[in-house]
């Protein structure tokens, strides 16, 4: 992790309506940095990271993403960021190797280079056997590694990670979080939400958000003393139960 800023937003808040998601967020993250960002359902997480990658625009506030703004340069920030989501990130109906080749295609990624990558990748993953099945055939475990190696494969500046590793056990995500300590190693940061504890103690910094606001942000060590808790599950716990806002 370096001292150079590869995030900045400056109250950036979003209202649908009367309702405002997000309100007046404000914070930096830097190069190399895994940034955990939490909040129970409905705490405004998704609002925010899809305004971080210029897929939603701001209601006010200003924010830069790898020196880009987000009202202006939305477009030079998507070919500077990676994206993984537990929803959508592979074909289930395209092999390993076909689905590196087409995400590796759209990051714009030369055939020469695809070609190298995809064999790198396969072996860094052990997938040498798996390369000519279908992606909807492999252990949920699997899918989630290959996305997200298929979401750093042009190199971005920061990786934008959603609940990447919802519905496996601790042991497959620790593994998970092996690729991700490798990636911020050299050089790109990590932007994660997460809903398990045990990932969020992995993260250098962590940021609570509670009812669309940042009530909390500090590393675990610091979150854990400032709120006298022995976990992060209690710290999330002690910020969660002042929420108002209920989940849909
Ligand atoms: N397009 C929209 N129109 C109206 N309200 C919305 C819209 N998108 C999100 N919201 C509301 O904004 C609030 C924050 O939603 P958001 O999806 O950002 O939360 P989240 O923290 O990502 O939750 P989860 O962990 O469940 O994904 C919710 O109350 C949601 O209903």
């Amino acid at each position: 992790m370096t001292n150079e800023i590869v995030i900045q937003t400056n109250k950036l808040t979003k209202r649908f309506g009367d309702f405002v998601a997000a309100n007046e967020i404000s914070f930096e993250v830097y190069r190399g940095e895994i940034f955990g960002f939490l909040g129970a359902n409905g705490a405004g997480k998704t609002t925010a990271m899809r305004m971080l990658c210029g897929l939603s625009k701001p209601s006010s506030g200003t924010a830069t993403i790898a020196g880009f703004d987000i009202y202006r340069q939305t477009e030079e920030i998507k070919k500077n960021i990676g994206y993984m989501s537990q929803k959508f990130s592979l074909y289930e109906d395209l092999t390993v190797t076909e689905n590196i080749r087409f995400f590796g295609g759209i990051y714009g990624l030369s055939d020469k280079q695809l070609k190298e990558k995809s064999q790198a990748l396969i072996n860094t993953l052990g997938m040498q056997h798996e390369a000519k099945k279908m992606v909807g055939s492999l252990p949920l475990g699997w899918k989630q590694k290959l996305a997200f190696s298929v979401a750093i494969l042009h190199n971005p500046g920061i990786v934008f990670l959603d609940e990447p590793t919802g519905g496996v056990d601790p042991v497959t995500r620790r593994q998970f979080w092996d690729l991700i300590y490798d990636a911020a190693d050299r050089g790109i940061t990590v932007f994660v939400t997460t809903h398990y504890m045990d990932e969020a103690e992995y993260c250098n910094r962590i940021s609570m958000m509670v009812d669309g606001e940042i009530k909390a942000l500090d590393t675990p060590a610091g979150l854990k003393t400032k709120y006298s808790a022995s976990s992060m599950d209690e710290v999330f716990y002690k910020l969660a139960r002042e929420a108002k806002r209920k989940s849909d």
